[in-house]
């Protein structure tokens, strides 16, 4: 696209100023503007061994949910799940007044990027977003994070679905009279298709950002909408693991054996399941090239690292000191086996993830239809530090679909769109924790991808099964290159009863949480299939 159209449009949307405009910048240019000596404070970017570039994000190094509205109008009002805690609403004016502090730091910019890309696969339900930003390697993030258009696709990529407007460097300082949270915003207008941010220059707003807006147009247009990871065997079938932050979803979706499709960001529509994203954004915390052979590797030139120490040009990884959520971008082809497009059939087996820190859940369950729709609605996990800003250690949640945070619909939106084609593709769920047992410790990853191995090849379902009491849940007590004595999470405590005392606090979580879908009939044949707390008679 010629940089006169270009600029014509910035126009359009109020900014304007003595700015060098560069559009859909090329890695190397990327790399040039990122590691140039004019850089300032959080701007700069440091070269390390690998190849990759490593940058810290500032104040900001997870995601700041409390300071991100939606504004509440005509399109929005009956729409939008506000649910109060969420999706906060805001007005048109408050928005009006922060883009205002946006456009103006950026007309005061000396560059400003523009880079145009696709959010979705599918040419069919796509969001083409333009992303403008000031900073550099915020444009090196979205480049890796989102689908790159071709050559041809950007010549014709005419006017964008979503704009986001990226002024991290400004604040809001009206925000008390305005009473928002504080003087850092994250705000959508779906009426004027335009995201806005100040304050926060973490990188994660813009992709999260994007999803939830995905999470809102597609379940409307009935196809499911789904945090996940997503890969295809050989014979062309697909797994889904459905997680929050740090439960395993991109880890365990890069496996050597398979294909991956994606590591967090997913559709489901009549064709099969597809990719959001153009790119992985892995944990990097303790990360080891033995124990994650296929991220290790994707850390070369073109990826960015978040957060990391970095010792003279040597990346620690065991380092926490900035954030336990130390990250790295990578555009999805760094990984070695995947499918390109990121799309491929209908998904048959589904796998749950859920790190629960208080060590009562089975480290793999065989879910029944009535259990697949419970626990997606439940999403019982711990948050894990680092993520969101203010969890420093695990803390036990329930987060419907396993994704609260970028629900824009009413949860059982995602249940039923999901639930719909599991059982219109036959389609089988697991929950698999990945979080702590009776040792104190958190079960091991070579464990937990065999059990991903028992349920991709079908082993776990003809494997010797029991029934947990209490969280009501069936197991298998053998499984092929898992070891002994971690199946059965009570053989993990010295004292039986220990386990028993957590499982009936941790059950009488999940049934208090799940009173609020048993206003309606459906829901309230759901609790049967839940942890029970009384010994049942049938
Ligand atoms: N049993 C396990 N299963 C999955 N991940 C584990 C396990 N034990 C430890 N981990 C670690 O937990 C983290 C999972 O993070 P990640 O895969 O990035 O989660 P997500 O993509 O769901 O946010 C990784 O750092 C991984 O090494
Ligand atoms: C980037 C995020 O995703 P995840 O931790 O699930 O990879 C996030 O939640 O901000
Ligand atoms: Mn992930």
């Amino acid at each position: 696209m010629k940089n006169t159209k270009i600029i014509q449009d910035l126009e359009k949307l109020g900014i304007k100023g003595n700015f060098e405009v560069v559009y859909n910048p090329s890695y190397e240019e990327l790399y040039q503007a990122e590691v140039s000596s004019e850089n300032q404070g959080f701007e700069k970017a440091e070269l390390t061994e690998s190849g990759a570039v490593s940058v810290k994000t500032g104040i900001f190094t997870g995601r700041s949910p409390k300071d991100r509205y939606i504004v509440q109008d005509d399109v929005t009002r009956d729409t939008i799940f506000w649910d109060g805690k969420v999706n906060l609403p805001t007005t048109a004016e408050i928005f009006g007044s922060c883009k205002e502090l946006v456009l103006n730091q950026l007309a005061e910019s000396k560059k400003i990027y523009v880079v145009d890309t696709f959010c979705g696969t599918n040419a069919d339900t796509r969001l083409k977003v333009r992303f403008i930003v000031e900073v550099a390697w915020q444009a090196h993030f979205v480049t890796n994070m989102f689908i790159r258009p071709s050559h041809y696709e950007l010549e014709n990529f005419g006017e964008p679905d979503f704009t986001v407007i990226n002024g991290s460097k400004t604040t809001n300082p009206n925000w008390e009279a305005q009473g928002l949270n504080s003087e850092n915003f994250i705000m959508f207008n779906l009426t004027e298709k335009l995201q806005i941010i100040g304050g926060t220059w973490y990188g994660g707003e813009m992709k999260k950002g994007m999803f939830a807006m995905m999470n809102y147009y597609l379940p409307l247009k009935g196809m499911a909408s789904m945090h996940c990871s997503a890969n295809v065997g050989e014979k062309g079938d697909v797994a889904l693991f459905f997680g929050l932050s740090g439960t395993g979803k991109t880890t365990l979706s890069a496996d050597p054996k398979r294909y991956l499709i994606g590591d967090d960001e997913h559709g489901w529509d009549n064709n099969g399941v597809f990719n959001y994203e153009g790119g992985c954004y892995a944990k990097v915390i303790d990360l080891s090239e033995e124990k994650e052979p296929d991220i290790f590797a994707a850390i070369k030139r073109d990826a960015l690292l978040e957060n990391v120490v970095v010792n003279n040009g040597v990346a620690d990884y065991t380092d926490g000191s900035i954030t336990e959520n130390t990250r790295v971008s990578y555009p999805i082809y760094h990984i070695n086996k995947i499918v390109l497009p990121s799309k491929a059939g209908h998904a048959k087996k589904i796998v749950y993830l859920s790190a629960d820190a208080f060590g009562v859940l089975p480290p793999v369950s065989i879910l029944n239809e009535d259990q697949a729709q419970y626990h997606f609605l439940c999403g019982y996990t711990s948050k894990l530090a680092g993520t969101e800003r203010g969890i420093t250690e695990p803390q036990p949640s329930f987060s419907p679909a396993f994704g609260e945070a970028f629900l824009t619909l009413h949860p059982t939106m995602y249940s039923k769109t999901l639930i719909g084609k599991m059982q219109e593709h036959g389609a089988k769920a697991y929950l698999v924790n990945t979080g702590w047992n009776g040792t104190g410790k958190r079960i091991s990853l070579k464990d937990t991808r065999a059990i991903i191995d028992a349920i991709i090849d079908g082993s776990i379902d003809n494997a010797p099964k029991t029934q947990v009491p209490i969280m009501n849940l069936e197991i298998p007590t053998e499984l092929p290159n898992v070891s002994t004595g971690i199946l059965d999470p009570r053989d993990t405590y010295e004292n039986a009863s220990e386990w028993e005392e957590k499982a009936k606090d941790l059950a009488s979580r999940y049934i208090k949480n799940f009173e609020q879908y048993c206003d309606t009939e459906e829901g309230k044949k759901l609790v049967a299939s839940g942890p029970q707390l009384q010994e049942q008679t049938i």
